[in-house]
This record gives C-alpha cells, sequence and structure tokens, in this order.
C-alpha cells in the first residue's frame, strides 16, 4: 500500500549499535544513524543500545522508537546525568557498571552494528569481537564501513 514502508524479514529479533555519544562533525555520521534506525524498523527489528538521549545514541534511539519498534536503553546510573538529557525514549535498564552494561547488551541482542563513534564506541566494539575471537558469544558483528569508527574531535 502507498505510504507503507515494505517489511523485510530478518533472522535477527534485537540488534545491539554501538555509536557516539556526540553527533560527531559530518551530517553523514547522523544520516546514517537514521537510515540504520529505519532500516532496523523495516526489518521489524528492536533495538539495544547504551541509553543515551545524546549525539548519535540519542538519533538511533529515536528512529527506532518513533518506527514503533522496542529500544531497550542499557545504562550504569552513574552515567545517566551526563548521557541523558530530557526525556529517553523506550526501556531504560540501569546497571551498575560499565562492565554490567556491555554483558547486559551482548545477552540482550542478537548481533552487534558499530556506527561512527569515540573511544567509548571503539571499546565496546572492541569487547565484542574479542568475546567473539575468544567463544564466549557467536553472535555476529558488523562495523559500517562507508564511515570511519573513530571521529575524535
Ligand atoms: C570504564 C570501563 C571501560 C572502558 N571504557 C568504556 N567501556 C565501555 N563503554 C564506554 C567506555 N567509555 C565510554 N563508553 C560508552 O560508549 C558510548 C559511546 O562513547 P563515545 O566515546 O562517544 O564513542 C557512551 O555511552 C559511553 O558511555 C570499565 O569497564
Amino acid at each position: 500500500m502507498e505510504g507503507d514502508m515494505e517489511m523485510k524479514p530478518s533472522k535477527f529479533k534485537r540488534i545491539c549499535v554501538f555509536c557516539g555519544s556526540s553527533p560527531g562533525k559530518k551530517s553523514s555520521y547522523k544520516e546514517s544513524t537514521i537510515e540504520l534506525g529505519r532500516e532496523l524498523v523495516s526489518r521489524n527489528i528492536d533495538l539495544v543500545y547504551g541509553g543515551g538521549s545524546i549525539g548519535l545514541m540519542g538519533l538511533i534511539s529515536q528512529a527506532v522508537f518513533d518506527g514503533g519498534r522496542h529500544v531497550i536503553g542499557v545504562i550504569p546510573k552513574t552515567l545517566m546525568p551526563r548521557e541523558i538529557t530530557g526525556e529517553t525514549v523506550g526501556e531504560v535498564k540501569a546497571v551498575a557498571d560499565m562492565h554490567q552494561r556491555k554483558a547486559e547488551m551482548a545477552r540482550q541482542s542478537d548481533a552487534f552494528i558499530a556506527l561512527p563513534g569515540g573511544y567509548g564506541t571503539l571499546e565496546e566494539l572492541l569487547e565484542v569481537i574479542t568475546w567473539a575471537q575468544l567463544g564466549i558469544h557467536d553472535k555476529p558483528w558488523k562495523k559500517v564501513s562507508s564511515v570511519p569508527m573513530l571521529a575524535i574531535s
């Protein structure tokens, strides 16, 4: 039907997206983030992310939430004042620390995608890659190759 979003089936129910707590310098980072959010929605995939409302984290969560999919944000209590400004969307899971955050994000997800970000995003991606290497999980991961991993300003 005209205006309806095309449904693309996926074997993944929930995907964890790692991305920056800032928007980055290039508008393409924001555009890619919103595009990915809409792509998840079109494939009926829910979002797991770091729970922040700032930067690319805020954009991905808003795009998936606006598309009607479930959003789970996993964030340590101590980081809330820094990474949440105003309203968050979806479900917020408060955890005790960064280790619990990464473990919970991994537990909740079927796969991982990394968008542009800074050191935090790099650390998160490296952890899931090295966990896969050690056989701690067998979930696929992907870095969005058209955009750089580190956008440091
Ligand atoms: C402090 C600990 C580990 C090392 N640091 C981080 N580990 C995991 N996630 C992190 C770390 N530092 C920041 N983050 C989060 O990544 C998100 C994106 O940050 P970016 O720098 O803008 O890419 C953001 O939510 C950060 O909180 C202890 O294990």
